[in-house]
């Protein structure tokens, strides 16, 4: 029984992993936002994202068979707790609606579940908690229904469902699990509600059924491997089981999977070419279903169709059922280029025709599939985007461009031109963005506000923000940054190589969508970008007020990075930009400059065969932006998103003489981890969760900066927020500012 619906056997196929889910205008964005604000009923949203699936589904009827049950109200991972019945104790509502934006968005009664990035994207996904006492109970509901409604226009479908062993291993244990617990432990167990879920499909009609598990692009030990095999001999005995990775490749999960008697397996091919190697040396039967994901699902640049095809005819070599497809999720592109297209605000032609976003992805994968379809090789990066004074000054760098003075020395030379007391108080850069900011930002982008009066605006709000910071006490002042968007696209929008989209979004998590950056030339920098808002804030105050610039590395996670060249090269460009700009503040007087890169460990390869190269492109960047700073500048950055574990060493290799890092919901441990690491550095471990609307009591930061202080001792430790304060609102800032200044001044009183 190898045939499925539709397909004659032997002929191309063609499919997608995963597609946006949000809506080509971020419909669904609108409706959940109405729905939680009270403004609209449960039946309204039903119907907007009813909606949005008819959207989807219209976009994948160009495929050979489309993928169903991957659109989702919050997020794909809570959508498997739900189908397995894992949802916490704590989130259970009256309906199953207010139960599920419990586990997403918390309530009066309960926190909501963890969030955390997937793989090495920007997406997070909500951790489901699992203890021994789990009971799991199978829920196809929205499987089914979902499969149903594609199975009604008459479309080939395959339902797709998180797989077991992602679903454990991306999981955490519950609260009272004991000691020693892994939720992976649970395996057996669940793999009996998947035989119940794959059942429930098969009897709606679903003939291949697939199962993500990115959680096998991975690493994994050979213990882990040996489950893997046997969940799935289980699996395959109840459906055709077809296992997707998507996130680089199997490697030695691949034999595993194909042992255990799988269907077939959807490859990364754009990420883990590694495994068509792999295929072509194990004996794979003819009826082996290969799902090539030649079409980058990551990015948006076009296909190489040539290239495309070669891989694709590779593995028509090794069997009769092949489908061409995205090498993930097609969640991680936006969903339509044509808003873009528009000449008076659009993108320029030269760039438009190198971009595919999601629909224009489903054509290439529509055209691979057709024998007649275009294969065209992708052309050669144009040379207006060469910038050769730039290659030139990369290339005349010597091995130790990257190096400062030692840090004895350095610190030496900073405490002398800028004396500060013990545990001085700062901020990481970010103040509360009113809605007047917004409003005034807005309207400046839409030409309704002049530049003068724009800038007026944004001055008058630096200067308050100034005045507030005195007024507090904190020693090391910021400007604020009213004037920045976000982070990253404030700085691309000055950078030569990068283009910000009109309606480029991408789901980051729930309703929160990013519009990245596309990085498609060589990078420099024409004017310096951030001197004239540091200077005008330092010209109202005595005491230093911090640089505020964003990272190379951080810069390249949170865009659309050109691949025709390696991510390291176009780390060094951004770094080298950064590095005038570092210059041109120093000039003006600044004596303390901030390079932010909390994105240090989304970048992280996903296995640990590639982290050591990364690693050290990664600080390379860093330091060849700040490497030009003098002695007596002091050089700061700032990491957030805990789990610094993998990348602590990298952190010790940024050299940079005070790191701000969010320690505590780790309870400090990373500071016993940075020593470690032989980190010897000043560090900021934020004593503040900005990320909750709670104001901290003057006694558990001064307990946090203690613990810091014998960690550290007394002249390592400076007192801040755990990241950037914009998001959160004055009436939270302040009083929590006063609490954090007065927590240092007890703290430092006890040291003397
Ligand atoms: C996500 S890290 C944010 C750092 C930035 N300087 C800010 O304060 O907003
Ligand atoms: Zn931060």
């Amino acid at each position: 029984m190898n045939t499925t619906i539709g397909v004659r056997s032997g002929a191309l196929q063609s499919t997608a992993l995963g597609y946006p889910r949000i809506g080509s205008r971020r419909e669904l964005k609108r409706a959940l936002e109405s729905h939680w604000s009270g403004r609209s009923d449960a039946a309204a949203l039903e119907a907007a994202a009813a909606a949005v699936r008819a959207e989807m589904l219209d976009d994948l009827s160009v495929l050979g068979t489309v993928p169903t049950g991957v659109f989702s109200l919050y997020d794909h991972v809570l959508d498997a707790a739900v189908a397995v019945g894992a949802l916490a104790p704590r989130h259970r509502r009256d309906t199953a609606l207010a139960s599920y934006f419990a586990a997403a968005r918390g309530d009066a009664e309960a926190a909501p579940l963890e969030m955390t990035k997937w793989f090495d994207t920007n997406y997070h996904y909500l951790v489901p908690e699992i203890g021994p006492e789990t009971v799991f109970a199978a829920d196809p509901g929205k499987a089914v229904a979902e499969f149903r409604e594609a199975r009604e226009r008459g479309l080939d479908a395959r339902p797709v469902l998180v797989g077991p062993v992602s679903f454990l291993l991306l999981a955490k244990p519950s609260e009272g699990a004991p000691e020693g617990f892994a939720p992976f432990d649970r395996l057996g167990d669940l793999v009996e509600v998947y035989v119940e879920l794959l059942t429930a499909l098969g009897r709606a009609g679903a003939g291949l059924v697939q199962l993500d598990e990115p959680a096998l692009c991975a690493d994994r030990t050979p213990e882990e491997l040996a489950a893997v095999g046997a969940a799935y001999r289980r699996l395959v005995g109840v459906a055709e089981v077809v296992v997707a990775g998507g996130y680089g490749p199997f490697g030695e999960a691949l034999p595993v999977l194909l042992d255990a008697g799988v269907e077939g397996v959807a490859l990364d091919l754009v990420r883990g070419r590694g495994d068509l190697e792999a295929l072509e040396a194990l004996n794979v039967s003819r009826e082996t279903f290969l799902i090539a994901g030649v079409v980058d699902g990551r990015n948006i640049w076009k296909a190489d169709l040539a290239r495309a095809a070669a891989d694709v005819a590779r593995l028509q070599m090794l069997s009769d059922r092949v489908a061409v497809a995205s090498s993930s999720s097609l969640l991680h592109v936006p969903v339509d280029l044509a808003p873009e297209l528009d000449a008076a605000h659009g993108l320029p032609e030269v760039l438009t025709s190198r971009l595919a976003f999601a629909r224009q992805k489903l054509a290439e994968i529509a055209a691979l599939a057709d024998p007649q379809g275009p294969r065209d090789a992708r052309p050669a990066t144009p040379d207006a985007w060469r910038d050769a004074a730039v290659r030139e000054r990369l290339a005349a760098l010597g091995e130790d461009a990257d190096r400062r003075a030692p840090y004895p020395e350095r610190r030496g030379a900073q405490a002398e031109r800028v004396p500060l007391p013990p545990l001085p108080t700062t901020t990481i850069g970010s103040f509360p963005q009113t809605a007047e900011l917004r409003k005034a930002r807005a309207a400046h982008r839409q030409g309704l506000m002049i530049d003068a009066d724009y800038h007026a605006r944004m001055r008058a709000e630096v200067a308050e923000v100034v005045a507030a910071q005195e007024a507090l006490g904190i020693d090391v002042l910021v400007h604020g940054e009213p004037e920045r968007n976000d982070m990253v696209q404030y700085f691309a929008e000055q950078l030569t190589g990068f283009a910000t989209t009109a309606a480029g979004w991408v789901q980051s998590y729930g309703s929160r969508c990013v519009r990245p950056p596309v990085l498609f030339g060589d990078v420099a920098r024409t004017a310096p970008i951030t001197v004239d808002w540091t200077s005008y804030a330092q010209s109202l105050t005595d005491k230093p007020v911090k640089g505020m610039l964003t990272g190379p590395v951080t810069i390249l996670a949170w865009s659309f990075v050109r691949d025709d060249q390696p991510l390291a090269d176009t780390a060094d460009q951004v770094a080298l930009a950064l590095r005038d700009e570092v210059a041109d503040l120093e000039a003006a007087g600044t004596a303390i400059i901030q390079v932010d890169e909390p994105a240090l460990r989304e970048l992280l390869p996903v296995r640990a065969a590639g982290r050591a190269a990364y690693r050290a492109w990664a600080t390379r960047s860093f330091r060849l932006a700040t490497s030009g700073a003098r002695p007596d500048t002091a050089i700061h950055t700032h990491l957030c998103y805990s789990e610094f574990g993998e990348v602590i060493d990298a952190i010790a290799a940024l050299d940079a003489d005070v790191t701000s890092i969010e320690a505590s919901r780790s309870k400090m441990e990373v500071l016993a981890d940075l020593d470690r690491a032989r980190y010897r550095s000043a560090v900021g471990p934020g004593v503040w969760d900005i990320h909750s609307p709670r104001v901290p009591a003057t006694d558990e930061m001064a307990a946090a900066l203690r613990l810091a202080v014998a960690a550290l001792g007394p002249d390592r430790v400076w007192a801040n927020p755990d990241c950037g304060l914009k998001t959160r609102r004055y009436e939270e800032v302040r009083p929590s500012l006063v609490n954090l200044v007065e927590a240092a001044r007890t703290v430092r009183a006890e040291l003397a």
